[in-house]
């Protein structure tokens, strides 16, 4: 490519966490600040369900089981997605699940973005269940229920933190400890971001 039709790929910030640990939260806080584009893979999977997709059921059933849906759905919806967005940077929040998302990300989206690094948030179990009970109480999602939950915590501990441990080998992870009020959790997302991308 000559210097003149070269252009920048866009950022891409994995957010990954346990469920109701707080992504979505602070994801509208670094949209605010940082004029990224918020891309929830998990609000993704569920408009796609609503929209009389043949996925719909699919989707469906493994969100009420916490289940992780197949690659080839989640990486096109999020692909379709960065595409709609020109020269714009990425946060991916609830992306990559497991192994085979990562894999398919990594055979997909290479060429496409710039993956940075993975913004892990940490809290315990006892509070996040609290929280997404709580949420529960308005949210009309299926996976907001003490069953849906402990299914959800078992697959992020069995699969999830496996990716996170895998981009922790390669010195990727930003770990939040977002058991806190949400402002002083993002004091300190807040100053990861300036130390990757300056301004604000
Ligand atoms: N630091 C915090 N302290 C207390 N409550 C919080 C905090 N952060 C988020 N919450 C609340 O907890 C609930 C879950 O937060 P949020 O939706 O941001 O989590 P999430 O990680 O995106 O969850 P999920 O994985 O289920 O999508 C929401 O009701 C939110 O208002
Ligand atoms: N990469 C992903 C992300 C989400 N899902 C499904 C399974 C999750 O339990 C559910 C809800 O996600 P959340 O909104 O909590 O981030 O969506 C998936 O299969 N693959
Ligand atoms: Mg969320």
């Amino acid at each position: 490519m000559s210097l003149e039709t070269e252009t920048k790929k866009p950022a891409v910030v994995f957010v990954l966490g346990g469920p109701g640990s707080g992504k979505g939260t602070q994801c509208a806080n670094i949209v605010r600040d940082f004029g990224f584009v918020h891309l929830s893979a998990g609000d993704l999977l569920r408009t796609e369900m609503n929209s009389g997709s043949q996925n719909g059921d699919m989707i469906s059933t493994m969100i009420k089981n916490g289940e992780i849906v197949p690659s080839i759905v989640t990486v096109k919806l999020l692909k379709n997605a960065i595409n709609d967005h020109p020269k714009k940077n990425f946060l991916v929040d609830g992306f990559p699940r497991n192994e085979e998302n990562n894999k398919s990300w990594e055979d997909n989206m290479t060429n496409v973005v710039d993956t940075k690094f993975v913004l892990f948030f940490d809290c315990p179990e006892e509070v996040m269940t609290e929280r997404l009970l709580k949420r529960g109480e308005h949210s009309g999602r299926s996976d907001d229920n003490l069953e849906s939950i402990k299914k959800r915590f078992n697959t992020f501990n069995i699969q999830t933190m496996a990716v996170i441990e895998h981009y922790g080998k390669q010195n990727k992870v930003e770990k939040v400890n977002s058991n806190r009020d949400p402002k002083d959790v993002y004091t300190d997302v807040k100053s990861i971001f300036k130390k990757y991308f300056g301004t604000y």
